[in-house]
């Protein structure tokens, strides 16, 4: 089912945790709400499931206004990192809950409870798990039988929060690989709260960047990985390196250097953000003049860590390295050329 968000606000005292957000979800899309600590991510997820009153603004699953409902009337899943099993029950148990639970009317019959379970625990990869008990399980398994849970009402809308977070690195890795793989065979509308942006531009359709309860860019994972809106975006999706100068005639000008700019861009102060792989090494005179404090070599990645003249900040820049291809070491003076790079205003 396709969601709707109408200038959402939620106040905390002096703090706006959500701040007349507007957002649409498309049925069957897989979205992340990305953010650092303190955004409104979980905000937004849990005015969404109903958790929460917003002070303003709507929500609406497909055309009917649900900013009244109650959790159970909205009938989403969620799964969050904490949320835990219930101990007591086997595997099984937990993932009938929500349809044993429901009003007699509207409860399906025990043969269509029990089929409907052994259908999730196929679908969670997890066929011989029914009867176990939750401490019987591994934190990943936990958090996909929480999902099978969450998915066994067939939810309007699936609401994710960290569901992973709390898992080593490698597990959260095959998970999120695996529920992008679940989310294409289930196909179901999906909010995804991470703060992990690998996280989300691997998983999601589309990402949702929030910065102190607003939405800063919308778009897919190539749209905010290649044209981040603004420097927040830029620097929160990736390692960012920041030269200060102006914009000048459709160049940008640091020292005695200029760059073209492809778009227009309005004239004054501005910061030029580059990645440190969209950098190349040029002779002195022929790119922004730097010099070499630090080379780092991992595996065939070499890192340098470089001072550019002018420049306060400290810059990096990574390359691949091959046997024709001489290493800068500290102290030597280069010439860097931005290959790809976005301008915005100070
Ligand atoms: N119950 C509460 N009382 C007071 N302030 C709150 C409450 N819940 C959230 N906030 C504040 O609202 C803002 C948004 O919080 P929220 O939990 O939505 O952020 P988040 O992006 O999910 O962060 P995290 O990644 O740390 O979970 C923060 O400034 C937070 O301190």
């Amino acid at each position: 089912m396709d969601l709707h968000i109408r200038q959402l606000s939620k106040r905390y005292g002096a703090v706006a945790a959500l701040d007349q957000v507007d957002l649409d979800v498309e049925s069957g899309e897989l979205v992340a709400l990305l953010g650092p600590s303190g955004s409104g991510k979980t905000t937004l997820l849990r005015v969404i499931a109903g958790l929460l009153h917003p002070d303003d603004g709507r929500v609406l699953f497909g055309e009917n206004d649900a900013t009244r409902l109650s959790l159970r009337e909205r009938n989403v899943g969620f799964v969050f990192q904490h949320y835990a099993l219930f101990k007591h029950m086997t595997v099984a148990e937990n993932i009938a809950f929500g349809l044993r639970s429901r009003p007699r009317s509207r409860r399906p019959d025990k043969a269509t409870i029990a089929r409907r379970v052994n259908e999730l625990l196929g679908l969670i990869q997890l066929p011989e798990f029914g009867g176990r008990y939750p401490e019987q399980l591994s934190g990943g398994q936990k958090q996909r039988v929480a999902l099978a849970r969450a998915l066994a009402i067939d939810p309007n809308v699936l609401l994710l929060d960290e569901p992973f977070g709390a898992l080593d690195a490698k597990v959260r890795v095959e998970l999120r690989r695996w529920l992008r793989n679940l989310h294409e065979q289930t196909g179901q509308t999906t909010l995804f709260v991470t703060h992990d942006q690998e996280e989300a531009l691997e998983l999601a359709d589309r990402v949702v960047v929030l910065r102190d309860g607003r939405i800063e860019q919308v778009g897919t994972p190539d749209e905010i990985y290649s044209a981040p809106a603004s420097a927040y975006v830029f620097d929160f999706i990736g390692r960012a390196n920041v030269l200060d100068g102006h914009v000048e005639h459709g160049h940008f000008v640091a020292g005695a250097h200029a760059l073209h700019l492809p778009t227009d861009t309005t004239d004054g102060a501005a910061r030029l953000y580059a990645r440190p792989h969209d950098i190349a090494l040029t002779a002195v005179d022929e790119g922004l003049p730097a010099h070499v404090i630090a080379a780092h070599r991992l595996a065939d990645r070499i890192t340098l860590e470089l001072h550019v003249d002018g420049q306060a900040r400290a810059f990096e820049l990574d390359f691949v390295a091959t046997p024709d291809l001489h290493t800068p070491t500290p102290g030597d003076r280069i010439g860097l050329r931005p290959l790809r790079y976005r301008v915005y205003p100070a």
